[in-house]
């Protein structure tokens, strides 16, 4: 390090101590505002009752208490709100107090006289008289121009307009408590130094933030606040993912006092992946959005009658069954069931069924009928047919539990009831006892007395025996879902115009099922979707933002139906057309790579550079795909991917050699990525004699450092930093080319192949010089 680096490392070094000891001072005054809040929190929970005054003597009295309690209540959710915040506010100083800023850029602006040195970090701080920021939050509107220029001319734009001017340094720094380690100049990216030293590090269990190094291209999507639509796609680690985290911590800046993060909600691909997101806005000193699944949001519509299956269920289907008769119908099944010809199939339908066709259940009590199907379906279409299905529905749904009050009035005189009295527990007598005596309907006559009773028990037990119809109609079970949406797969049906060559057999297969009482995944959006239509439900209109994850998973069909619930909110949709695993399979069509918001208010953005892997195993990816020419890997060195001959009875001993070699290299995430779920399991169990792993599955929630045993599908999304691939050569189908794809760039820093079975034909076009052969055969 020459002199003057050595002079501005040190005049930097004693600015980070002086900030941090601002950052000191700040939190201990703040410690002791929260101490006194929170012993306020203790002291109103604890005296809550002693502060009110209860009085229910008369009427008056009684709203005067209601009042007193919901002032006591406001004043206590008041201060643990105040407090909440301050313990977040702590919460974010302390990181600051560790590492104040990670960047620093001087801008002179256009007609001033002086230069502005410009801090940026994870959140803002003033000085104590607050002043001045000694540091920049780097969601601010000025530090977009650290992300988007190099030194020299450069604009930033404002609320209030764009700034001119010029940007003299931009430097970076990498400073833990409070120490700086290192600290870089920087020319044309934000510094390929820092990048080289954030993607050289082990594979973490948890997914970091990027704000010290977010790339232009990436800045331009996570701080876009024009567009109705974001649509993004990228290859695999050009940081899809991390950009649409760090959107939703902009959003949380940009729209402080008008979202939160409850109005936000994230779709992600599962379970494992929602945990492997989750540390990244806490770290940035935000609240986690929603997160959620499609299949979780889809399933709570669905009834507890079907055995519903998930997505995985199904590529298990598609990719174990290939000899399966019904296999070919099924792929044609699901890739019509996809597409948005089905949804208007649907559509045209539902506009039929409001003149006939619906189908009803008989509401029946003890065994028989007690209202017909035939009369709800007379009732139905006797309704004037200008209102809608949902709210007709409405209608018959109050007609109905008339009817049910009045059967219940009937019944209650007949001799079944008589009977059922006489074997009602003691509990029950003493609860019509109870019920008579506040009534104060106890006479002096006690025959009377006794008439009374029974009456109340007769009433108790008609009711009782009521009760699942009451529930039946009140959340609208009369009508018989799972045959009017059968109606649809009809050979003779007229709501399309064009339908699949094997339409008869599509029809069947998903009559069998039904009649198997089995939800394929398929059938679930559109099943639900015609349910919403039939039943009406409610938009929602709480969420803002919504982020899609993976989005080359959703078909246009599941898309529109999340627009439909949510048409108020902003959408982000993220993905990889080149990762669409399930419908590589079937050939559907995806939602990236339909125009499913032509015509409306968006914008599309193509991240080419990945971030996530070594030079040398982009090389060897990006030749496996139709236009991996066009990505470009960021410049870090590492091995070649290897491609093991091994013979199949060798496997396990081979793959063990394998493991203990990685993790003596130092590296702390392996993954052995099998095909199927199935393979895991063997694999799993195989391995397990000879090392210590764990198996991830689908209902897995978190996995640990150490060596993973996963299928293939359960892998996206995140990342190890050695990967290796049970058994390639099982990859032989060109529809499976993008799961190829996908489980080779997991990878981080190695790749391993084995191959049982000589070399995958999906890596016929790879470039012999990209990887390395072994034979251990
Ligand atoms: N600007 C950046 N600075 C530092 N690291 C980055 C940057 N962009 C991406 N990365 C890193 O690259 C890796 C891949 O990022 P991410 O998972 O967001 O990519 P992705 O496009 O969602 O990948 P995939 O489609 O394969 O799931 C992560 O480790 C992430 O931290």
């Amino acid at each position: 390090m020459h002199e003057l680096q050595n002079k501005d490392w040190q005049t930097e070094q004693e600015r980070v101590h002086s900030v941090a000891g601002e950052i000191d001072k700040t939190i201990n005054k703040l410690k002791k505002n929260t101490g006194s809040v929170s012993s306020d929190v203790l002291e109103l929970r604890k005296t809550f009752w002693e502060d009110v005054t209860v009085n229910l003597d008369e009427p008056d009295d009684v709203i005067e208490t209601a009042a007193s309690i919901k002032q006591q209540a406001e004043l206590l959710s008041e201060r643990e709100r105040t407090h909440k915040q301050l313990a977040q506010q702590l919460n974010t100083l302390e990181r600051l107090k560790y590492s104040p800023y990670f960047g620093r850029i001087d801008f002179f602006e256009d007609g001033e006289k002086t230069v502005d040195s410009v801090y940026l970090g994870i959140a803002s701080f003033m000085d104590q008289k607050e002043e001045n920021f000694l540091i920049y939050d780097w969601r601010a509107p000025i530090s977009s121009l650290y992300y988007d220029y190099s030194p020299g001319p450069a604009h930033y734009q404002t609320p209030e307009g764009i700034i001119q001017g010029e940007m003299q340094l931009k430097r970076q720094f990498i400073i833990k408590a409070a120490e700086i380690k290192g600290m870089f100049d920087t020319g044309v990216t934000i510094g390929d130094e820092m990048l080289q030293e954030v993607l050289g590090n082990t594979a973490s269990t948890q997914m970091k933030t990027i704000v010290a190094t977010i790339q232009r291209e990436q800045n331009a999507i996570i701080r876009n606040d024009k567009n109705k639509f974001l649509i993004v796609q990228g290859g695999a680690g050009s940081g899809k993912t991390s950009a649409a985290l760090q959107r939703v911590a902009f959003l949380l800046y940009r729209y402080r006092g008008t979202i939160t993060s409850e109005n936000i909600m994230l779709f992600s691909p599962n379970p494992l992946f929602n945990s492997y997101v989750a540390t990244v806005l806490p770290e940035l000193g935000e609240e986690n959005m929603q997160q959620t699944t499609f299949q979780e949001f889809l399933y709570q519509r669905i009834g507890r009658n079907f055995a519903v299956e998930d997505s995985f269920i199904q590529m298990e289907y598609l990719l174990n069954k290939e000899h399966d008769p019904h296999y070919q119908t099924r792929i044609n099944g699901i890739r019509y069931k996809a597409s948005l010809d089905f949804k208007n199939m649907i559509d045209q339908y539902s506009t039929n069924l409001s003149i006939q066709g619906l189908i009803f259940r008989d509401l029946t009590f003890r065994g028989d009928p007690l209202i017909s199907r035939r009369d709800i379906h007379q009732y139905f279409y006797s309704l004037d047919r200008t209102i809608s299905i949902p709210n007709r529905m409405q209608l018959v749904k109050e007609w109905l539990l008339l009817e049910l009050k009045r059967a219940m009035k009937r019944e209650r005189t007949r001799s079944w009831v008589e009977e059922e009295v006489q074997f009602l527990e003691k509990e029950d007598y003493m609860e019509a006892f109870k019920r008579l005596q506040q009534k104060q309907r106890f006479s002096d006559d006690t025959f009377d007395d006794f008439d009374r009773e029974q009456r109340l028990l007769a009433d108790m037990v008609v009711k009782q025996k009521f009760k699942p119809l009451f529930s039946i109609v009140k959340n609208l079970r009369f009508i018989d879902m799972p045959n009017i949406y059968l109606q649809l797969f009809n050979e003779n049906q007229e709501y399309a115009d064009a339908l699949p060559a094997d339409w008869d057999e599509i029809c069947r297969l998903t009559r069998n099922r039904f009649d198997e009482m089995v939800m394929s995944y398929e059938d679930a959006a559109p099943y639900v979707y015609l349910k919403d239509l039939l039943e009406g439900r409610k938009v929602n209109t709480a969420i803002r933002h919504i982020f899609i994850d993976e989005a080359q998973d959703y078909s246009p069909f599941q898309f529109a139906y999340i627009r439909r619930l949510f048409p108020y909110s902003k959408m982000t949709l993220l993905g990889d057309f080149n990762q669409a695993i399930f419908s590589g399979v079937t050939e559907a069509e995806t939602v990236l790579n339909q125009i499913v918001v032509a015509g409306e208010d968006a914008a599309a953005f193509n991240l080419t550079k990945t971030y996530r892997s070594t030079k040398e195993i982009v090389e060897f990816t990006k030749a496996l795909i139709p236009g991996g020419d066009q990505i470009e890997p960021f410049n870090r060195a590492g091995n070649k991917p290897i491609v093991t001959f091994i013979n199949k009875n060798r496997l396990i001993n081979g793959i063990t050699e394998k493991l203990k070699d990685l993790q003596t290299a130092g590296h702390q995430t392996i993954a052995i990525i099998c095909r199927t779920a199935e393979e895991s399991k063997q694999a799993f169990t195989a391995l397990n004699k000879e090392v210590s792993l764990n198996l991830i599955e689908k209902g897995t929630i978190v996995y640990e450092k150490g060596i993973n045993v996963v299928p293939s599908y359960l892998a996206k999304g995140i990342e190890f930093d050695a990967v290796i691939l049970y058994d390639s050569s099982q990859y032989n189908r060109e529809s499976e080319r993008k799961l190829f794809y996908t489980v080779c760039t997991r990878a981080m820093h190695e790749l391993h192949l084995m191959t049982t079975n000589g070399i995958s034909p999906l890596m016929k076009k790879v470039p012999k010089e990209t990887y390395l052969i072994e034979d251990i055969d």
